[in-house]
């Protein structure tokens, strides 16, 4: 299994503190973590093994929606930031729209995210 982690800059911090309260679950050698580069290094310093892509505004999302229409990812956590401009949302767009042709389960926001990763941490198929 694999989710992918992306958030923008006002949202990072939250994304780190999402994912501590997931540790033990999320360590499973069954479950990979993949993110667009500076989200990934947030998390890598949070103690997490993750792949980390390009960063977002220099492709990165579009290598997850990538991903995604490969139908390499089972969960997309997007924490976006509704309140920034951002020089890429062509990109945002296409990721969500890719997850949505693809059905791919996408969480934008924290409350959504809590909701997915318990469902997908407790699937008795991916319990480790
Ligand atoms: O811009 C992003 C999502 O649109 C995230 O990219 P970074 O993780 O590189 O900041």
């Amino acid at each position: 299994m694999k989710i992918a982690l992306i958030a923008h800059d006002g949202k990072k911090a939250d994304m780190v503190h999402f994912l501590s309260g997931y540790k033990d679950k999320l360590q499973g050698n069954h479950i990979a973590l993949v993110a667009t580069g500076t989200t990934g290094l947030h998390i890598e310093k949070a103690g997490f093994k993750v792949q980390k892509l390009l960063s977002g505004p220099l492709g990165g999302d579009a290598q997850i929606a990538a991903l995604a229409a490969q139908k390499e990812l089972d969960l997309v956590i997007f924490f976006r930031d509704p309140l920034a401009k951002h020089p890429h949302e062509p990109d945002v767009q296409m990721l969500m729209r890719i997850c949505d042709v693809h059905h791919i389960p996408l969480a934008t926001n924290l409350a959504s995210a809590e909701l997915m990763i318990q469902q997908i941490t407790t699937t008795p198929t991916y319990e480790q």
